[in-house]
């Protein structure tokens, strides 16, 4: 029965990411609204998917009434691809994972030292050619740990080694860096506001940096880690070592220093940012209770992930707070410190976590059905 009953007439604001491997933020907040539903008619519902400028970032802007475009740019691997940014009222929502994210590898197969963010730059460039003043870039979900080379040199820079040639594209080849030119870049970043809106908040090298703490994930053995390592400081010593240890310097494998050395990007909280994005502060003045969530509620969540976001702002404004998610692995203590009262979680119902990630659209309408008669009857 109702155990935290919200003033009358309802009003649910669901503001949750993806959850990861099983379901978009569009689908959560979907199969959330229809369990809602089931045991409250008609109850006022709205829906506005969230992402903390990691993948799924340019998904969230186009569900709010961004424009999607497409671009043809280079993989990580080299490859071509098609990549999507968003463009709305002359702000562009550029995602860079979009052009140069793990998804794009084939499962299994990882390429650590020679993986480019040369797309990321072909994607900043389609948005400024559109015409756009502000570019929200969200970086993160990275296969690369390239310090942003490939993505300088798609924007006009030069990376020679000592006998004038090109290095090779990814971190790796930044060891034998000897001179970067960075008279070519496309000037039109010195009257565009470029916000790096970043999921971490890591320093490019040393034991907190990019290759250290992502190269892993990244398929990055811990030989590779090494090379990494100096590579980007070497990098740094060239371009200008100041600005390697800013805040979001070592997101996206580094791609957040060359942003902030070589284009005049500003670092931002990614969640913060996007939740100014999507309009959330209108969207929370007309909301009674806000359901957040994400696939893992865990430590990471805690540290500046979507629903931590989502949960201060609402609760800034006493609004009630609760989430959904795949699996939970926080105390409810932590939950309560985080401003959410409470967590409903896929694997509480459904224990298999093979089974929990294939029906996770028919469990999550199960969870958000409990959610209504908890808060809403
Ligand atoms: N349906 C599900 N049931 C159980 N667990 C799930 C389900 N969907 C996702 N998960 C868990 O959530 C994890 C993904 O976590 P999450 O969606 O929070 O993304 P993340 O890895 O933290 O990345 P990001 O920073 O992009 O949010 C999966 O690896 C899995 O463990
Ligand atoms: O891409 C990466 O390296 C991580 O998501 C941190 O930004």
């Amino acid at each position: 029965m109702t155990d935290g009953a919200v003033s009358q007439p309802a009003r649910v604001l669901v503001a949750a990411d993806k959850f990861k491997g099983s379901l978009t933020a569009v689908q959560v907040a979907e199969r959330v609204t229809a369990g809602l539903r089931r045991v409250v008619p008609g109850l006022a519902v709205e829906a506005l998917p969230v992402a903390d400028g990691g993948d799924g970032t340019v998904a969230a802007a186009v569900a709010t009434g961004f424009e999607r475009r497409e671009v043809q740019v280079t993989g990580p691997r080299g490859e071509s691809l098609t990549a999507a940014y968003a463009l709305r009222d002359g702000t562009a929502v550029v995602e860079m994972a979009e052009a140069s994210g793990l998804q794009h590898l084939p499962a299994g197969v990882f390429a650590p030292l020679t993986a480019t963010t040369y797309g990321s730059g072909e994607l900043l460039r389609a948005a400024l050619d559109a015409g756009a003043r502000t570019i929200v870039f969200g970086v993160g979900g990275s296969a690369t740990t390239d310090g942003g080379a490939g993505m300088l040199a798609a924007l006009g820079a030069r990376f020679l080694d000592a006998s004038g040639r090109p290095v090779p594209p990814g971190g790796g080849g930044l060891r034998d860096l000897a001179t970067a030119d960075l008279s070519g870049l496309d000037a039109r970043f010195q009257d565009v506001e470029l916000i790096l809106a970043s999921d971490v908040d890591n320093p490019l090298t040393g034991p907190k940096g990019a290759p250290a703490v992502y190269g892993p994930q990244k398929g990055a053995t811990p030989e590779d880690v090494a090379v990494l390592d100096e590579a980007l400081a070497h990098y740094a010593s060239v371009l200008g070592p100041e600005q390697a240890d800013l805040p979001g310097a070592g997101a996206a494998g580094g791609l957040g220093y060359g942003a902030l050395v070589a284009l005049g990007a500003s670092f931002r909280p990614g969640i913060e940012v996007m939740l100014d994005v999507l309009g959330f502060a209108r969207a929370l003045e007309r909301a009674t209770l806000v359901i957040t969530g994400e696939g893992s509620l865990d430590q990471q969540t805690l540290h500046g992930k979507a629903p931590a976001g989502v949960a201060a702002a609402a609760r800034a404004r006493d609004i009630e707070v609760v989430a959904v998610c795949g699996r939970l692995a926080l105390p409810p203590e932590a939950l309560g410190h985080a401003g959410i009262r409470r967590a409903y979680a896929l694997t509480a119902i459904e224990p298999d976590p093979a089974k929990c990630m294939a029906e996770a659209g028919p469990l999550l309408e199960r969870a958000a059905e409990s959610i209504a008669q908890d808060f809403l009857t």
